[in-house]
């Protein structure tokens, strides 16, 4: 079983996978953040290295791809390779600050890669709007993410919603999270398992 989060930055996808992972005792993958060694520059100066920052990415998420087909383990995964192409790099390239030169070069690199992609048995959208979204960066306290603004915020929603509209490729359930607090309401996080549990009737 393959269930993936996905959703804006400080939508809660981290806090849900760590929720998931422990109470069905699966194993749990993550964003490569902590150790990431563009991130912080990317945030200081997002033209200069926005490519590196996406190869960097694309790779990291490749090879969780990579390890998901090799485990047979049960696993949910924080965001998935779909997003890097479709959201992120998209939209640096909508913004002026990803050259066409770069994103063809990055999107042929993708396609190839994409062969090798399995969908997630559920994808699990967590929609927020931006002035929750900002609160949420806000409480975790990256300082190199203080510089990201509305306007970032604002375009990458709206890929989120143009790419979920158009998700085809397997089980797809949407939570709107802005109303919910998952985790300090263990009714809320009840909530959540009875719709992942509703959806996947059958393959548990
Ligand atoms: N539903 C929620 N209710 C309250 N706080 C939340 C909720 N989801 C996430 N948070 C808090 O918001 C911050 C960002 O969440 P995180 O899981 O890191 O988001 P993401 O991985 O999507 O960027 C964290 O401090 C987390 O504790
Ligand atoms: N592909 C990406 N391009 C740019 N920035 C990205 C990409 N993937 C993740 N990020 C950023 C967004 C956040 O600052 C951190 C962690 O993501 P989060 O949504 O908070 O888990 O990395």
């Amino acid at each position: 079983m393959h269930i993936a989060v996905t959703g804006n930055i400080g939508a809660g996808k981290t806090t849900l996978t760590t929720m998931l992972a422990k109470h069905y005792g699966w194993s749990a993958q993550f964003e490569d953040v902590d150790h990431n060694p563009y991130l912080e520059d990317f945030y200081a100066d997002m033209s200069k290295w926005s490519f590196a920052l996406q190869i960097y990415f694309l790779g990291s998420r490749f090879r969780q791809v990579k390890e998901i087909r090799e485990s047979g383990k049960n696993i949910i995964q924080d965001r998935t390779i779909y997003e890097d192409a479709h959201i992120f790099a998209e939209n640096l390239n909508d913004m002026g600050l990803l050259s066409d030169r770069d994103f063809n070069n990055y999107a042929s690199v993708f396609s190839l890669m994409k062969s090798f992609v399995s969908a997630p048995d559920l994808l699990i959208y967590l929609k927020s709007d931006v002035p929750n979204l900002v609160k949420k960066i806000y409480k975790r306290g990256r300082e190199y993410e203080a510089s990201i603004s509305i306007e970032y915020l604002s375009k990458l929603n709206q890929k989120y919603e143009k790419w979920i509209s158009g998700y085809t490729e397997g089980k797809l359930l949407i939570i709107e999270v802005d109303d919910l607090d998952f985790v300090e309401k263990p009714e809320d996080f009840g909530f959540i398992l009875e719709k992942i549990e509703a959806e996947l009737n059958g393959l548990f």
